[in-house]
């Protein structure tokens, strides 16, 4: 049909095909966002709305003494060695550490003090130097806390999300590597009650109301809890993650006053993403996977 032809009016010889209201359209060739990071974009929503700030981890390389020994993590701890942790070789030793604390780290694991007992080994600065890939955001949050001692004390709200490498055994719901999440909160006499009124406020946030908690061990924390939730989907109780209160054998050698307090969780980001998108491969969700 031309422009003459539709204005002479040829058209209305014409035999049109029915209109068809039913036809599909051309499927749209849109992207999404990737699960994890939709997930970790809310998470960061919530620690924001809580007053929480961000703490840097642009660091995945991290020594031995602020991923462990600065959490009065001992030595011999089964978690140090290379079938957990993946060392570095190349640079296999840190370059350099604040002398002084690195005393008072080495004095608190030896023989105590600030009411301790301390461990009683012979701690080894080669040991402290060796560097890792760090195996928790803990890492972070020591080096945060340092910081935090070496001014006038003021109150501090942080967290963390990023990678963290453990050199486990690989399986359909564990990698070597995972996203962490973890959150502090840094004020003088807080006590356990405050641990659990920012977790029932983070994870009511997360969808998750009721909660339970049990015993549990960290080296560098004491109480400990696990935390538990209800998961009605599932109609079973979920671990939905680890808490407790920063030991006075990390506090104190950073020169924290005597009365600050920190508590602090943390969880995975993979858990939650595989659970909320009904995922059950974690390959299918972060990792080198192909589509063969
Ligand atoms: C080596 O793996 C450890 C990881 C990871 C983890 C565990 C502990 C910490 C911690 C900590 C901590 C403790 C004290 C002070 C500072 C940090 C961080 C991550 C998850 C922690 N976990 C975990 O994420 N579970 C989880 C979290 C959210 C969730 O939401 C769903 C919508 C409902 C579901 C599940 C618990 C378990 O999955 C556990 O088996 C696996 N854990």
């Amino acid at each position: 049909l031309t422009r003459e032809n539709l204005q002479r009016g040829d058209w209305k010889e014409i035999e049109f095909k029915e209109y068809n209201f039913t036809a599909k359209g051309l499927p749209t060739e849109g992207g999404h966002l990737h699960p994890l990071l939709k997930v970790r974009q809310q998470l960061k929503d919530i620690f924001r709305q809580m007053g929480f700030e961000e703490m840097p981890t642009n660091n995945y390389v991290e020594s031995s003494f602020w991923n462990f020994d600065v959490l009065f993590q001992p030595q011999q701890h089964p978690a140090r060695d290379s079938h957990d942790t993946f060392f570095l070789q190349a640079p296999s030793t840190t370059k350099e550490l604040p002398e002084d604390y690195v005393q008072r780290v080495k004095q608190i694991h030896e023989s105590g003090g600030y009411q301790s007992r301390g461990y009683g080994y012979d701690w080894k600065r080669e040991e402290a130097d060796k560097n890792l890939l760090r195996t928790h955001t803990t890492a972070v949050s020591s080096r945060m806390l340092y910081l935090l001692a070496q001014k006038p004390f003021a109150p501090k709200k942080y967290y963390s999300i990023d990678r963290v490498f453990r050199n486990e055994a690989v399986d359909r719901t564990h990698l070597a590597e995972f996203h962490q999440i973890e959150g502090l909160v840094c004020d003088r006499g807080l006590t356990l009650g405050d641990l659990l009124g920012v977790l029932h406020e983070f994870f009511a946030r997360l969808g998750m109301s009721k909660l339970r908690f049990k015993p549990a061990y960290n080296p560098y924390t004491e109480p400990s809890m696990e935390i538990f939730s209800y998961h009605e989907g599932f109609g079973k109780w979920v671990e939905v993650g680890n808490s407790g209160m920063f030991r006075p054998e990390m506090l104190l050698p950073m020169g924290l006053p005597e009365d600050v307090r920190v508590i602090a969780w943390g969880l995975s980001l993979e858990r939650p993403t595989m659970i909320l998108y009904g995922i059950d491969n974690i390959r299918d969700l972060f990792g080198h996977k192909v589509d063969l």
